[in-house]
């Protein structure tokens, strides 16, 4: 019998400004894989070692970069780890794996939160494990260790999340090298390692509302940031005022973002930050222009402006002038000589979905 079905994963937009490793937003540009098990095609996957034929499309974002084998693929890789923490060794033969991927990489717009999102629902589809969103998150969270992208692109809409805190015993399944979790590329040689299971409910979070007026502007540089770079560059401890000050315009935040109608007056000074932008500086050429260069006084329609995740996108959250706000920030950038493209992107209300066809 022949099985197919398509997984959806949002793009995301993390930390909002204070929210760092908080808060997360899904925006609506999906990470697609078109996936299908059929038998008869075994011939097509005998050449990969866990038999998935993985293809993407040209306009992929990460077309000409990404690995196709499934022990080097992010997405594959993390499906093999949620298998064979099941049990499930490999992919059934005739696996063929399509992806389309608009989400550019390295930007700071959860291409690799979504890539894992995508491969913990692939795992669960193919080894028809039937776990729950919740249990999947802990899964994702094994690999990606901060929980806004994850949460906001598994659940989707306007998300704050934390990790709980672990008993002894689950810490050391948590504090595994990554390289223990995810398969390293063998050769083809399977080394029959059964990863730990992971501990439950890892991740806890809430959503808020979000004001459907309020739509985000991301300004996208050409140029790719790593996020392990970029978290690389931030201090090991913070002043409380740095920490006060951060703390007060999350809870402001918040519940700015619910209000009718959006007040900028709230919103562009509760979307500061000192806990990584400042540090994040030295990586962005022009970043500290553009925080500055647009305001509410200056682009009517404009609430508020941060970093994208670790960068180096810019957010801007607007309800009108969109264009504007945005060819602002692409000429800074350009005096910078960054070269950007931009969209105006709505959230993601849904979240990860999976579709039997
Ligand atoms: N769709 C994808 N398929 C395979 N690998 C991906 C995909 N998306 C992201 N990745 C991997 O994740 C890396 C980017 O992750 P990261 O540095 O966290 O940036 P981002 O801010 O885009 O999440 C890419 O270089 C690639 O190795
Ligand atoms: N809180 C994280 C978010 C990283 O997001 P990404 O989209 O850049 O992967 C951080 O700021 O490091």
């Amino acid at each position: 019998m022949v099985r197919s079905f398509v997984v959806k994963v949002p793009a995301s937009s993390a930390n909002i400004g204070p929210g760092y490793d908080v808060l997360g937003v899904g925006l609506a540009l999906f990470l697609e894989l078109n996936v299908s098990i059929d038998p008869t095609q075994a011939h097509l996957t005998k050449d990969d070692p866990n038999n998935c034929l993985l293809s993407y499309s040209e306009d992929s974002e990460g077309f000409d970069s990404v690995p196709l084998r499934s022990d080097a693929n992010l997405i594959t890789r993390t499906a093999l780890y949620v298998m064979r923490c099941n049990n499930i060794r490999a992919f059934p033969s005739g696996t063929k794996i399509h992806v389309t991927n608009p989400i550019p990489l390295g930007r700071g717009l959860g291409s690799s939160g979504a890539a894992v999102v995508a491969g913990v629902m692939l795992g669960n589809e193919i080894g028809q494990l039937g776990f729950s969103k919740q249990r999947m998150l802990d899964y994702c969270l094994m690999i990606e260790r901060h929980p806004d992208n994850i949460t906001a692109a598994m659940m989707g809409g306007f998300c704050g999340s934390f990790l709980r805190d672990l008993t002894p015993q689950e810490l050391e399944r948590r504090e595994i090298p990554l390289a223990e979790v995810l398969p390293e590329p063998t050769g083809g040689e399977d080394t029959g390692l059964v990863p730990p299971l992971p501990p439950t409910d890892i991740g806890r979070h809430v959503k808020y509302n979000w004001n459907p007026k309020i739509k985000c502007i991301a300004i996208i540089p050409q140029f790719e940031l790593s996020t392990a770079d970029s978290r690389g560059v931030l201090p090991k401890a913070y002043t409380t005022q740095d920490l006060v000050f951060n703390l007060q315009r999350l809870a402001v935040l918040t519940n700015a973002l619910t209000l009718d109608p959006p007040n900028a007056n709230l919103i562009y000074p509760a979307m500061q930050d000192r806990v990584h932008q400042p540090y994040r500086k030295i990586l962005i050429p022009g970043l500290t222009d553009i925080l500055q260069s647009v305001t509410p006084s200056t682009y009517p329609g404009l609430l508020g402006i941060c970093l994208s995740g670790a960068g180096p996108t810019i957010l801007a959250l607007a309800t009108e002038n969109f264009e504007d706000i945005a060819q602002e920030i692409i000429n800074t950038f350009d005096r910078n000589n960054v070269e950007c493209t931009w969209k105006l992107l709505e959230l993601a209300h849904d979240g990860a979905t999976v579709e039997q066809y």
